[in-house]
């Protein structure tokens, strides 16, 4: 049975909304990090390189660094000195002599050329040449790769292991980055139980705070969890109260939709406002957003794939512009040939979790992990990606080209 879908909003107009509520940044949102401390955090200015890099001309190759005026046919160049990485060449340099120089060492003033040493014979009368020479050759110069005062990283980039080495080769020590995001998160259900504790009759494990909490992580914020809230509506506001006083963002999970225990919206609507509730997607149907009074909120739906999946498709994207993470992005989608039936019907746009790989062919495949229903966790953790079916189509025959998104790393690390 499919539910009436006629009110609810496209995944598209859901986060337009989201996004509607982003504010500018101020200077106050951000901080001077040490280099050291600042993996994981977004830059809030552009990087501008305090040097040249290289920040002298130096030898691409072991060899002899020359004045292309004495390379004549037959010439024999004694050795006037030796240049070194970090021990440069200071002496004499006589007409009609070379240096050897080591790959790195600086070159020294009026060198036209390094010849590799390879193309070298060398005697007690000095250095005889096999090969001739361009000038400039093999000396990378001054400035070559960043010139002083050039942007190396944009704002809103997050700083890793691709970054932060090139910020230490400028020698830079501080970088200014964007406070993190201070996120509150608890579950809402009294059947919920903490890991740990054994179920009683009807009680199940807490699954959602636990995958929220470590894509929060992830994602570089500060978080506080408040733990598991019964159904009550008193225990409820007050979970809320303590929440939007912490923090810039509040995540639920559960109580969403509209059983006589789903108390979510009502707290919303009591405590703030709703932006929305209601989304043509699947899973993920019952979703709130909307503003606390210090804070915005988004409730997630109990079940946990669409609790999961939520958080992956809106909330993530959201984190990501209240960080002032602008260069985030998902990865692209692409097609694939779906090598198992899959069951849709109209109405949602459906995020199923499939598996896609490499065929003989070389063509991209995908197959479905099996049973998609809200609950069935394990579906995640087999899959590397999911298979977005169009709101308005139905059941999928093998053989069908579809779209895929690949996971990032929050749900692939
Ligand atoms: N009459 C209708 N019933 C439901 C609708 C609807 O439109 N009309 N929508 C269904 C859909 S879709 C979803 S999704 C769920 C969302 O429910 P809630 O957000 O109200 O969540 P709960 O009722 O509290 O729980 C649902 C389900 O998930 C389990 N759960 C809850 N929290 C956790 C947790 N932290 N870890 C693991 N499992 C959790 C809970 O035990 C329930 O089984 O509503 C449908 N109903
Ligand atoms: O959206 Mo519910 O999330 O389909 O199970
Ligand atoms: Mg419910």
């Amino acid at each position: 049975m499919e539910f009436n879908t006629a009110g609810l909003i496209s995944l598209q107009e859901a986060l337009d909304k989201m996004r509607a509520y982003v504010p500018q940044k101020t200077v106050q949102d951000a901080e001077s990090l040490p280099l050291a401390t600042a993996a994981g955090r977004i830059t809030a200015a552009p990087v501008l390189s305090p040097i040249f890099v290289p920040p002298f001309d130096n030898s691409a190759m072991d060899g002899y660094a020359l004045r292309l005026d004495d390379l004549h046919e037959g010439a024999v160049l004694p050795v006037a000195g030796k240049a070194f990485a970090g021990a440069p060449f200071h002496g004499e340099w006589p007409a009609g002599t070379c240096i050897r120089i080591m790959t790195g060492a600086p070159v020294p003033a009026g060198a036209d050329a390094v010849i590799m040493q390879e193309q070298a014979e060398v005697s007690d009368a000095g250095v005889r040449f096999t090969a001739t020479a361009q000038k400039g050759q093999n000396i990378r110069l001054t400035g070559d790769d960043i010139k002083q005062g050039d942007s190396v990283l944009p704002a809103g980039v997050r700083l890793g292991a691709a970054e932060l080495p090139l910020l230490a080769s400028l020698g830079v020590t501080h970088v200014q980055v964007w406070k993190p995001l201070k996120v509150a998160v608890f579950s809402t259900g009294d059947e919920l139980q903490p890991v740990g504790t054994p179920l009683q009759e009807g009680q199940i494990y807490d699954t959602n705070r636990f995958a929220v909490r470590l894509m929060l992580e992830q994602l570089g914020c500060t978080v506080l969890d408040l733990g598991i809230i019964r159904d009550d509506p008193q225990a409820l506001r007050k979970a809320f109260e303590e929440a939007n006083e912490f923090a810039d963002l509040v995540i639920s999970s559960g109580g969403v939709s509209v059983g006589e225990a789903d108390y979510t919206k009502q707290m919303l609507d009591e405590l703030g406002e709703i932006g929305f509730w209601k989304l043509a997607m699947k899973p993920g149907k019952p979703f709130a957003f909307g503003k606390l009074k210090d804070s915005w909120f988004c409730g997630l739906p109990g079940n946990p794939v669409s609790a999961a999946l939520t958080f992956y498709q809106l909330v993530q994207p959201f984190i990501a512009q209240l960080s002032g993470h602008s260069a985030w992005q998902f990865p692209p989608r692409l097609k694939a040939k779906a090598v198992t039936p899959l069951k849709k019907s109209p109405g949602r746009l459906d995020f199923q979790r499939g598996i896609f790989s490499t065929n003989a062919e070389g063509q991209l495949e995908v197959r479905t992990t099996g049973h998609q229903g809200s609950h069935v966790f394990s579906s995640f953790s087999l899959a590397n990606c999911f298979i977005v079916l169009e709101r308005e189509r139905d059941n999928v025959t093998a053989g069908e080209i579809v779209e895929i998104e690949p996971f990032n790393a929050l749900l692939r690390s």
